[in-house]
């Protein structure tokens, strides 16, 4: 489990690279991209890499003897469309095929309908489906301040592993203030994930700083070589 980075320690690119999931979701990714995605996760010593379910076992086999998580995400890109009995089974089938960390779509509408229970179980299905850690994707920008304490509670209760604030920077560019909003009421054990848009060193620096302890990012190549105009969103 990774640990909130002390506020003397001096970070550089190249320290970053412990702390970023190196993401990879995109439609129509080949299997060459995807061998190529996890080889670059070990050259830069990332924390994981992050790809589509349908990709795991090649990744899981890439990755194998290295220690770095296999991590994929589901009901995503298209949120909160899948049901709980389908993402209890998508779960268990990604951590069959190898996956070590799963990030989740939550059900924000169930929320909104004051469905607090069946938006707390939703979670709670993958969380015991999969047994790996699971984050939830907040997606806070889309909730009054009312469903965002209520989603974090819902979701602390559900036996999620990380909070994340957005799903991608299409949802909210991460940033201090709502990394700082999810550290403030995680108890022990459960930890923070900033991800969307990050694209630069001193943005990445400034999110561990709130307390992030990971950061989900296809720019993580740009940002631990200092290149970020090289960066391309991957969805
Ligand atoms: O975990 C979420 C993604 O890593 C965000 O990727 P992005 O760099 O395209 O915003």
């Amino acid at each position: 489990m990774s640990t909130a980075i002390q506020s003397d320690v001096d970070l550089t690119p190249e320290t970053l690279a412990p702390y970023i999931q190196h993401t990879l979701i995109d439609v129509g990714i080949t299997r060459d991209q995807i061998v190529a995605h996890a080889e670059e996760t070990i050259r830069y010593g990332f924390n994981a890499a992050m790809v589509p379910g349908s990709w795991v076992s090649e990744v899981a086999e890439v990755l194998r003897g290295t220690g770095i998580a296999v991590a994929s995400a589901l009901d995503f890109p298209t949120v909160g469309v899948t049901t709980s009995a389908g993402k209890a089974a998508e779960a268990e089938s990604l951590v069959r095929a190898g996956a070590t960390q799963i990030d989740i779509g939550v059900q924000i509408g169930w929320l909104k309908s004051g469905r607090y229970d069946a938006f707390r179980d939703d979670i709670a299905g993958v969380v015991k489906a999969a047994g790996v850690p699971i984050k939830v994707m907040l997606e806070l920008p889309l909730l009054t301040p009312e469903e965002r304490e209520a989603a974090v509670e819902l979701s602390i209760e559900a036996g999620a592993a990380f909070l994340k604030n957005s799903s991608s920077g299409a949802v909210e560019i991460a940033n201090p203030d709502s990394v700082a909003y999810l550290v403030a009421r995680a108890p022990e054990g459960v930890q923070v994930k900033a991800s969307g848009g990050i694209k630069s060193f001193e943005q990445a620096v400034s999110l561990l700083r709130a307390g992030a302890v990971l950061l989900g990012t296809s720019a993580g190549v740009a940002i631990v070589t200092n290149k970020a105009d090289e960066h391309t969103t991957s969805y």
